[in-house]
């Protein structure tokens, strides 16, 4: 055993240590004293195993026991030498999110969780995830570490597994409620049994996950890496994404703060998609264990009827309301959201009062790379794209059952299939454009009237048309590499992934003008702008079936012209990477003035198998 200098860490050679007040079962009485019991006279949410006044005097040891330490290695000359700091360079960031790729993902919100992170660590930082347990995760492990939580009016015991890749600690939460509903019955439907349908206790659910990423930093005493061991401690910001996560900033500031805990600790909450707010019954306010001062936070009248009729409370209004930051994932959706009540979904005037910050996302640059891709046949860059890429057309082609043959421009859609994201507005146009010469390929899934549409176009159209209702990621990194164009015919696009993911390979993008897709496509030079859509999604609005029959014949004359190979160049020359929006996140999170934050340390190799996702190969 060492002891690190300047703290009470202690630490072992062990595999897997989860350090001195976790490890064993020695540990794990310890950690029930230290690192809970504090939590649990003080905070309404959580409840005691043992007596009450034995807590005053435990949340005192557990500050004074567990301190992270972080160690920064520098070189002198040839040699690197090592020499151990209590805390100073870089930030403790917790990312929370109900997704987190390639653990969970149903779409782009399991990118950000699974890509940002590590850009994060990449920069100096110490960054852990905090997600949901849905399935038997093969390499996570189980600390040992259990806390209960009162959610609703019922106390929950929840464990916390943890492993640590890419520079990140990747942690867990277990409990029944995430991996019995999503693994043990239904598979893989995060949120409800199917697409459009929800969980009843969605709203507990997502409590417990927001309790436990808040104890996470205190309780989980990690030891991932030699730069940073012990627990995160207080001096962190959580970084709360959607709604799922909003409740964060509202225990913190009710519950911890007033007991002296988290003194400094900070919320940035970051809007990836403002059409899913959590709205729900006004009388559920009391399931959330929140004192009544916060209620006026929730409080909102709907403008529609569903799910459920007249005075709500609104989960992501509060987490607007509540955090210290509100960022969402483009400058130009940051516009959008406070235009106006149809693009600001009625929060737009919330959002006008905090003010709001768009940083473009990255793209796993490592994941999404034409020279390694694990799913396609023929690797290739900038330099052999024009050679590449009609046999990678050919293998999508004959993938799908579509005629092979590289003389035709092949069109890919990949997305959800909701309202959102255009489909049926894709589907209304093919009609108008199928008589040139053109195949489509549609991959998505999600509301059953819209998948059905999908299904019926390898009828209507044999060799012009497939429709393919599944989430099948090899066949979605096929089409990214095989096809020509990427179709996205969004009525609203927060950010979107699809774009830079064809971009990367050489795939031009024919885009609707919103969000994201503003920001990164640039008409003629990367790509095609569409023009902005009716964003009411109860129909299709003829005007934008024109639009995407007119634009996509536009992008299919300069298809094989000298035009279009110079397009195809500019997108693959663009770093794409979560380099970029990755500073711009640190400067952000930074303004939030946490105790202990400074910028991280660019140049050493704090976390250099973070590096890997960051850098464009
Ligand atoms: N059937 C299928 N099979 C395989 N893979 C599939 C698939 N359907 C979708 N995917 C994958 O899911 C991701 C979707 O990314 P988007 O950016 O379109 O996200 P989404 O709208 O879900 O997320 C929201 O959050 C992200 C992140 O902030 C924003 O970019 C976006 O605008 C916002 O709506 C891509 O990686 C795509 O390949
Ligand atoms: O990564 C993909 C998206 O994942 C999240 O969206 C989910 C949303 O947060 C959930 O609430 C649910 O949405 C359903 C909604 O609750 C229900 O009332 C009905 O409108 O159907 C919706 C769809 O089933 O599922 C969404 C995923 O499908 C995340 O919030 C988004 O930012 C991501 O785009």
């Amino acid at each position: 055993m060492a002891t690190v200098a300047g703290s009470n860490f202690v630490s072992t050679s062990s595999r897997v240590n989860y350090g001195s007040v976790t490890s064993g079962s020695e540990g794990k009485a310890a950690l029930m004293k230290f690192g809970l019991m504090n939590h649990t006279m003080t905070h309404n949410g959580l409840r005691s195993l043992n007596k009450v006044d034995e807590l005053v005097h435990v949340s005192t040891m557990a500050k004074l026991t567990t301190r992270q330490t972080r160690s920064k290695t520098f070189k002198s000359g040839n040699a690197w030498t090592s020499r151990t700091i209590v805390c100073g360079s870089g930030m403790n960031l917790i990312f929370v999110g109900t997704e987190v790729g390639p653990w969970s993902k149903t779409g782009g919100l399991g990118d950000v969780l699974g890509g940002l992170p590590p850009a994060m660590a990449a920069n100096g930082h110490r960054v852990m995830t905090v997600s949901p347990r849905y399935d038997q995760y093969k390499d996570a492990w189980d600390t040992d570490v259990v806390i209960e939580l009162k959610v609703g009016d019922k106390t929950e015991k929840v464990r916390f597994f943890h492993c640590y890749k890419r520079g990140v600690d990747r942690v867990f939460v277990d409990h029944p409620a995430f991996l019995e509903k999503v693994w043990g019955k239904t598979k893989s439907k995060i949120y409800g049994p199917m697409a459009g349908e929800d969980f009843q206790d969605n709203q507990l659910r997502f409590s417990l996950l927001c309790q436990a990423a808040l104890e996470a930093p205190r309780v989980l005493a990690l030891n991932s890496n030699e730069y940073f061991s012990g627990p995160y401690g207080e001096e962190v910001i959580f970084i709360a994404n959607d709604w799922h996560t909003a409740l964060i900033p509202c225990y913190l500031k009710t519950i911890y703060k007033p007991k002296g805990i988290y003194s400094t600790a900070r919320v940035a909450f970051c809007i990836h998609n403002i059409a899913y707010q959590g709205r729900f019954a006004f009388t559920d306010f009391s399931l959330l264990n929140l004192p009544d001062e916060l209620k006026s936070s929730f409080d909102f009248i709907d403008g529609y009827e569903k799910p459920v009729k007249g005075r709500k409370i609104n989960w992501m209004k509060a987490g607007i309301l509540e955090s210290d930051k509100v960022l969402t994932v483009s400058p130009y959706y940051a516009q959008e959201l406070v235009s106006g009540e149809d693009k600001g979904v009625e929060l737009d005037n919330i959002i006008r009062k905090t003010g709001i910050q768009g940083i473009v996302n990255g793209m796993d640059v490592q994941e999404w790379n034409p020279l390694t891709d694990k799913y396609t046949n023929v690797k290739y860059d900038a330099s052999t794209v024009l050679d590449a890429k009609p046999l990678l057309k050919e293998a999508l082609q004959a993938e799908v059952g579509l005629p092979v043959d590289r003389n035709i421009p092949v069109i890919g859609f990949i997305g959800r299939l909701e309202e959102q994201k255009g489909s049926d507005i894709l589907v209304a146009a093919i009609p108008h454009f199928i008589k040139e010469n053109v195949q489509i390929i549609v991959l998505g899934t999600g509301k059953k009237p819209m998948e059905k549409q999908l299904e019926q176009l390898e009828k209507i159209y044999p060799d012009k048309a497939r429709g393919v209702a599944k989430f099948n990621v090899p066949l979605a990194h096929m089409i990214i590499a095989g096809a020509d164009f990427i179709l996205v015919p969004s009525r609203f696009e927060p950010c979107g992934l699809i774009q830079l993911h064809a971009m990367r390979y050489g795939t031009v993008p024919i885009v609707a003008s919103t969000g994201g897709l503003v920001d990164t496509v640039k008409e003629g030079f990367t790509g095609f702008q569409m023009g902005s859509f009716n964003v009411e999604c109860e129909a299709v609005d003829p005007a934008d079936v024109t639009a995407v029959a007119t634009n996509v014949k536009r992008a299919l004359t300069t298809y094989g012209t000298p035009a279009f190979s110079e397009i195809i160049q500019n997108c693959m020359a663009q770093d794409l990477s979560w380099k970029g929006p990755a500073k711009k996140w640190e400067e952000v999170l930074l303004s939030l003035g946490v105790a202990g934050s400074e910028p991280g340390i660019e140049g050493e190799e704090i976390a250099p198998l973070a590096k890997e996702n960051v850098a464009t190969p």
